[in-house]
């Protein structure tokens, strides 16, 4: 490496302050990148590396920062801004950079960088005995959530439910690090734990909501630990404390259902690779924020009777009114991400086009205010949404109706608003009429009228003299040029118009930058309301979309048992009926005499599609959503398991079996008696033998010890023998008729048990060859006389298995129960 340069020495400076950043260091027009970090970068961005004195550089342009950023970030890395602190046509020597910022996935605020439909979350972690304590935010709308995970499954299903872009974890959690980043893609962070804390913890809590003491906010010690963490890092994050954060809300579990990750994903619901999810049917909202609590809704539905109710009744109130739900859904076209828009305004990342954004809204508001005002389902709501008369009228006096995209680049402020801009703009637009006006007086009171006012780049602005004239010229005038036919003149008068036009447009910059931040500064005063106003748009505006779709779909409103039974009629699944030209609906009954069904039929003949149906029913219902059925009664679940298909975790070691039997063993740990369990082939992942064990004695637990709601779809027919042991099992099939062309599936779940599993005949449909299908059925024959398996069933369904089943009495006990 050639003799170090001090630009160099600098950004070693900055570079030994940031080890773990990315550092991008403002060059001109450009942020560079060195050493290692430039290798890095020219490979994750695709960019040429070149070299300066020797030293490994890869540099993107200034104004395009934002789309190198985001791919950085998204690729898990912490990048450090390294500014130019000081005009570079100023500055004596070495321009000065500092740091003004880090870029981290769960920090950022700018609406390009971000999903609009999606939170985006950073979650800490923290210990309280046997307890987690998670804090999570979203800085980009300034929702703060506290809640708490009683082991390391319910962890990591909080994780994989909430998808947040970056996870902190306690330095003395460190072992579990490696579990945490099997479930999340997210940037998993290991914080020391002295940041931790308690005392320095309530001191951040309080700086960052400005409040002198912390009492009421009902927070324990190692809540407030966890959240100063968290505040502390966000403060080095972003260099202040972020003031638009809400208080935290503590999420207790008795208020909303839980979804583990395997349900949220067997219930697909949200995109994943496969085809449709229930969020994209349901998502008819218009509004960012209306998307992201859609999408926190169908994540945590509700268990409270009355909360759900206040959801469904305005979703009703729409529903039966077309006209108003047209109207509503016309003016929240013009409702704009309140939420990110404030949390923008308050980390000094608003750009004018928000404050335009902000202005429409608010525009709106009274108008929406007013729509709902005579439905009495919209009590709450209306309360809740205030208007904002003064701030309009801020934003209407002191904003452009279009303005430019960024501050800097003149047309923000409105003309009236400031008596120094309008002048300074007056001085540019008239600049023209000015110097015919000077160049008119000077030919009057010379008596040259050949005199004229001329520009250019070296003299600025000079009046020009013929020679034949230059005797006339004034003593005022002061010579600057000699031409071979003329003279060039500067008076004082021109040399003060000139100051005056040469520094206007610097001046019109700076002070539209000044008076864009006292208008921002001036509606700071009002965030919190803003937020507030935020929220309850957004509610709107999920619950509209809820409407729409019921509407859409034929859906209906649900009503809730008080006895805890389900009687649903002509149910649809919401998303194979998309898919499907003609779904068949079926009906489902289920109380406490009858509250446990084995589903058995030929595949493709719509098990899955029936029992995941009555799940995504229940979660819709509580989400405060219409069903797609005729009629719906069902209880509060308190919460929905499932245990469906086949999913290994070969990075964490895991076999299918094992993770089926993990999942299982979850579900009868943590399932109560107002569970709804779901279960698709339990046991199908090991020898039938031990799968037929392995589901029976599970379904006997289930039954017995815990007593939930439980549909269990299964290709072991011998299971349906335990419908003759217990009274509340029933069996069930889905209906096929066999003709001579092959089976037809009719998709009507019935009463009754499944003849035989016509595996053969489904081959035969995917277009296994002819030969392969006719050995099969060959030694199909055989085995099914032979089978030991049948043979040991059939001796088990007759005095044994009453046997088993007394002397197994009383001494079933759920605490037992551990399959490992
Ligand atoms: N009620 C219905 N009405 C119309 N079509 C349906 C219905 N239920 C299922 N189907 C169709 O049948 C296909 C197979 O359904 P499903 O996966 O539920 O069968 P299955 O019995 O669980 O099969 P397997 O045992 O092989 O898993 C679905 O993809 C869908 O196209």
């Amino acid at each position: 490496m050639a003799e170090m340069t001090p630009m160099m020495k600098q950004y070693l400076e900055v570079k030994n302050n940031y080890k773990d950043c990315l550092v991008l260091f403002r060059l001109g027009d450009f942020y560079e990148t060195f050493l290692d970090d430039a290798k890095l970068v020219s490979n994750e961005l695709q960019i040429v590396l070149t070299s300066r004195n020797g030293v490994p550089m890869a540099g993107v342009p200034y104004h395009s920062i934002n789309g190198y950023l985001k791919k950085l970030v998204d690729a898990g890395h912490k990048v450090a801004i390294c500014e130019q602190t000081e005009d570079p046509a100023l500055a004596k020597g070495l321009v000065k950079r500092e740091v003004t910022r880090v870029v981290t996935p769960g920090t950022i605020v700018e609406d390009e960088l971000l999903p609009e439909a999606e939170n985006n979350y950073i979650i800490a972690i923290g210990k309280s005995g046997e307890f987690f304590i998670i804090v999570l935010a979203d800085v980009s709308t300034g929702e703060v959530i506290i809640s708490e995970a009683e082991d390391l499954i319910s962890l990591k299903d909080f994780i994989v439910a909430s998808q947040p872009s970056q996870v902190l974890l306690r330095e003395s959690l460190k072992d579990l690090k490696k579990e945490i980043a099997g479930v999340t893609s997210s940037m998993v962070e290991l914080i020391e734990d002295w940041h931790f804390a308690l005392s320095s913890g309530i001191n951040y809590v309080k700086e960052f909501y400005s409040i002198a003491s912390i009492d009421h906010l009902e927070l324990d010690d190692k809540q407030v630990e966890v959240l100063g963490a968290l505040f502390k890092y966000l403060e080095t994050i972003n260099f202040s404390p972020l003031k638009h954060l809400s208080l935290p809300r503590i999420l207790k579990k008795t208020d909303s259902m839980q979804l583990d990750a395997s349900t949220v994903e067997n219930l697909n619901l949200f995109r994943l690779e496969r085809k449709g999810s229930l969020f994209e049917i349901l998502d008819e909202t218009t509004t960012g924020m209306g998307k992201r609590r859609l999408r926190q809704w169908l994540l945590s539905p509700l268990t409270d009777r009355h909360k759900i109710d206040e959801r469904l009744d305005v979703v009703h109130a729409l529903y039966s009114d077309r006209h108003l739900l047209d109207e509503l859904r016309e003016y929240f076209h013009s409702v704009y991400d309140i939420e990110r828009i404030t949390s923008r305004l308050s980390t000094d990342r608003i750009t004018p086009r928000d404050l335009q954004s902000l202005r429409t809204s608010l525009t709106v508001l009274p108008y929406i205010k007013e729509l709902i005002s005579n439905e009495t389902a919209f009590d709450r709501l209306r309360e809740r949404l205030e208007l904002f008369p003064s701030e309009l009228e801020l934003l209407r006096r002191s904003i452009v109706d279009e303005p430019s995209s960024s501050i800097g680049d003149g047309n923000v402020i409105r003309k009236g608003f400031d008596a120094q801009l309008d002048s300074l703009r007056d001085l540019l637009d008239n600049s023209v009429e000015k110097i015919r006006a000077i160049e008119t007086s000077e030919k009057k009171s010379t008596g040259i009228p050949s005199l004229k006012v001329k520009f250019n780049k070296v003299f600025g602005y000079f009046l020009e003299v013929p020679k034949s004239q230059s005797g006339k010229v004034p003593e005022s005038y002061t010579r600057k040029q000699t031409l071979v036919n003329s003279e060039r003149y500067i008076t004082p008068e021109l040399k003060e118009f000139e100051d005056k036009i040469l520094s206007a447009n610097e001046k019109i910059q700076s002070l539209e930058k000044a008076l864009f931040l006292c208008v921002c500064s001036q509606l700071m005063n009002s965030l919190q309301r803003l937020k507030d106003a935020a929220i309850v748009l957004s509610e709107i505006d999920a619950l509209q979309s809820l409407s729409l779709v019921a509407r859409k779909y034929n859906y209906c409103r649900p009503r809730f048992s008080v006895d805890g039974s389900a009687r649903i009629s002509n149910s649809r699944h919401p998303i194979v009926e998309r898919f499907v030209p003609d779904f068949t609906p079926n009906d489902i009954s289920m109380d406490s005499s009858e509250n446990f069904f084995i589903v058995t039929g030929p595949n493709m003949s719509g098990k899955s599609t029936f029992i995941r149906q009555v799940a995504l029913l229940s979660i819709m219902a509580q989400m405060g959503s219409f069903i797609p059925a005729k009629d719906a009664m069902l209880p509060i679940y308190d919460r929905v398991f499932t245990r469906i298909g086949a999913r290994d975790e070969l990075a964490s070691g895991k076999s299918t079996f094992l993770v089926e039997m993990m999942e299982t063993a979850t579900i009868l740990s943590k399932a109560t008696e107002d569970s709804l369990v779901i279960l698709d082939e339990v046991g199908r992942g090991t020898s039938t033998f031990d799968g037929i064990s392995i589901a029976w004695a599970v379904s006997e637990f289930i039954y017995e010890a815990i007593g939930c709601h439980t549909i269990f779809a299964t290709h072991f027919t011998e299971l349906t023998e335990l419908s003759s042991m217990y009274p509340g099992i029933k069996n069930k099939t889905a209906r096929i008729v066999e003709t001579e062309k092959g089976i037809i599936f009719l998709h009507k779940v019935i009463n009754g048990v499944a003849n035989s599993s016509h595996g053969i005949e489904v081959a035969k449909l995917a277009g296994v060859p002819e030969t392969v299908l006719s050995r099969a059925k060959e030694i199909l024959r055989v085995i099914s006389k032979q089978s030991a398996l049948d043979k040991a069933v059939r001796v088990l369904t007759a005095e044994d298995l009453r046997e088993i089943r007394q002397s197994k009495k009383g001494k079933m006990n759920r605490n037992q129960i551990s399959l490992f």
